[in-house]
């Protein structure tokens, strides 16, 4: 097995962000959505059903020719890249909100129209995010999961660093839970960056539930060595404005 994060496919998707076309969000079709809805389905009604050991087993088949029809052509790598309509791009498969990735939660971001150009003069961008969990989120009686929580506040915290125009991968997070995230009620969660440090950026957030908080966290996104040099270069190279800060 190859190390984490060293994977040759994965590599190639990479590349693909650096030389490549990122296809348009808006080409992937309908039908491929639709699975992904269905698939979400089928594990809530897997987490509540109350049916017999029968019924389980004819599901259980029906099921296992499904994942058979999929695995009929796979992609080399789970990397998928995309630009949605705002500009930004995203990686379909991720397990935040990845429309490709029906484990991922039904997080909806949205359109993020005052991004900073990954590498510009970073700013702090707000990005809120509509999402609504289902018993398959589900941890202590009635509230969701306290990892599902986390999740959700380390994604959309990367999504606002990377709007923001210093992306990093998580390096830490902190959250509080303040009260208990249901699930089956809409949910906004909501990020932005705050201020950094060298290569470290640090963003904010909090998970509401009909107007109040149930969680926030605080979190540090690094960017790697040769992306910040990348950056620093760039800005090197730039005019100099009248307030110039650091790069
Ligand atoms: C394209 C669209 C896709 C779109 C896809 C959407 C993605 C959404 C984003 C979700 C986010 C993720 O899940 S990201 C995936 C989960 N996270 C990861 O896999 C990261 C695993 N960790 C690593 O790979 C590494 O530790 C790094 C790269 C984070 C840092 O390694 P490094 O480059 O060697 O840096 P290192 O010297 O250790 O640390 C650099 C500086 O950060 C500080 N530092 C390190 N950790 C912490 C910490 N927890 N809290 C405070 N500060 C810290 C150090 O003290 C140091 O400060 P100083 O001495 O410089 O002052």
């Amino acid at each position: 097995m190859a190390e984490p994060g060293t994977d040759t496919d994965d590599f190639a998707a990479l590349e693909q962000l650096i030389v490549g076309e990122i296809p348009d969000v808006t080409s992937i079709p309908d039908e491929a959505l639709d699975l992904v809805e269905q698939v979400r389905d089928l594990v809530e009604a897997t987490v509540l059903t109350d049916v017999g050991a029968d019924v389980r087993s004819a599901a259980a088949g029906l099921v296992a020719q499904a994942t058979e029809l999929l695995k009929a052509a796979t992609h080399p790598s789970a990397v998928r890249f995309a630009r949605t309509p705002d500009g930004r791009i995203d990686q379909l498969a991720q397990a935040g909100s990845g429309m490709l990735n029906p484990q991922a939660p039904r997080m909806v971001i949205r359109p993020v129209l005052d991004a900073v150009d990954v590498g510009a003069e970073p700013r702090s961008v707000e990005v809120v995010a509509d999402c609504v969990l289902t018993a398959a989120h589900s941890g202590p009686p009635g509230r969701a999961h306290g990892g599902v929580v986390a999740t959700l506040l380390d994604h959309l915290l990367g999504i606002a660093t990377s709007a923001a125009g210093r992306p990093g991968f998580t390096a830490g997070l902190e959250i509080r839970y303040r009260d208990a995230t249901p699930y089956d009620v809409p949910l906004e969660v909501r990020a932005r960056w705050t201020h950094r440090d060298g290569r470290k950026s640090f963003a904010t957030g909090e998970i509401l539930a009909q107007g109040r908080v149930t969680a926030e966290a605080t979190g540090v996104f690094v960017a790697p060595r040769d992306m910040q040099a990348r950056w620093q270069r760039d800005a090197e190279a730039r005019p100099e404005p009248a307030d110039a800060g650091q790069a």
